[in-house]
């Protein structure tokens, strides 16, 4: 299946009519989005997982959109977490995990024996719920991916250590103190920090795994804030538990149950207008 539409949900549509949340609270205007017209950055094709005997996902199938804010959401242990780490190969790093299927990150399928995976790494990069600074100068860890890749100008370090510090919006919190510790930071700088990191290195793709629940309310809403400034120039798929979260910083939503991909469409209408009875139950907290 090539057609991003035909990939858009994997169950009939429940009759009917489905009802959802009212959107009016966000603060935005409503987006007109298309998944059909989109550019398509990552493709998930019948995709599934098993950690040992037990399987996690289930025939996945759908397709990511370039340039776009993408968000799971589910009932904990639905397989939000394992989805997201196929598209950097984490799961490669879990004992007992196997997966069939394919995913195609510009076309190309990431699991082919000849991917080179600390490449993919660098080009799909991940930030966790936990902020992981490490324990090294804010400078030193905005620099460490370009100095793994040979970096050793000063000119060339300084310039793209202020360039991501900037992109995740810290650049004025940290000028004057690059080189103090990085876990003096505050929880929701660290987090910006570990953004930096990844975005030094000018990654195609941004997976963040909830990455604002362990941050205070400002923090959190720093955290969306640069989510939709860096849609500019990064893919960014996102898994949070949060439904507001998920209905004010994302464009698509994807509604995952029980390690299948319920529905999948542009986030306005996944909350007023969901197409299946079980998305209409989990955004209304019926269950979950
Ligand atoms: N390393 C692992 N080994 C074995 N089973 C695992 C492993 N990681 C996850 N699972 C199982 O796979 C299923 C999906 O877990 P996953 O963490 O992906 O769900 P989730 O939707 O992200 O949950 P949560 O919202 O609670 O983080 C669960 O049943 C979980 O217990």
């Amino acid at each position: 299946m090539n057609d991003a539409s035909a990939v858009m949900t994997k169950k009939k549509p429940s009759k009917g009519g489905a009802h959802g949340l009212d959107l009016s609270s966000l603060d935005r205007e409503k987006r007109e989005l298309d998944l059909a017209s989109e550019e398509i950055a990552l493709r998930v094709r019948d995709l599934d997982l098993y950690y040992g005997e037990k399987q996690a996902l289930d025939k996945i199938n759908m397709d990511i959109p370039r340039q776009r804010v993408t968000a799971y959401i589910g009932p904990s242990g639905c397989g939000k977490s394992t989805l997201l780490r196929c598209f950097n190969r984490m799961n490669d790093l879990v004992d007992g995990a196997r997966i069939e299927g394919r995913i195609e990150l510009d076309g190309h399928n990431i699991y082919d024996r000849k991917v080179n995976v600390p490449q993919l790494r660098r080009r799909v990069g991940m930030v966790f719920q936990k902020p992981n600074p490490f324990p090294k100068s804010i400078y030193e860890n905005v620099a460490y991916g370009l100095r793994l890749q040979g970096v050793a100008s000063r000119r060339v370090l300084d310039e793209s250590v202020e360039q991501a510090l900037r992109g995740a919006a810290l650049w004025g919190e940290v000028k004057d103190r690059l080189h103090d510790n990085a876990l003096g930071l505050s929880g929701g700088q660290q987090q910006r920090l570990v953004i930096a990191r990844c975005i030094a290195i000018e990654p195609e793709v941004l997976l963040l795994d909830e990455p604002a629940s362990a941050l205070d309310p400002i923090s959190t809403l720093k955290i969306e804030e640069l989510i939709y400034e860096l849609k500019e120039k990064y893919t960014i798929i996102i898994v949070t538990h949060n439904m507001q979260q998920a209905a004010r910083v994302s464009d698509y939503t994807a509604f995952m149950l029980l390690g299948e991909l319920i529905e999948f469409g542009d986030t306005d209408t996944l909350f007023t207008n969901p197409a299946h009875k079980q998305t209409e139950d989990y955004i209304t907290g019926r269950y979950g």
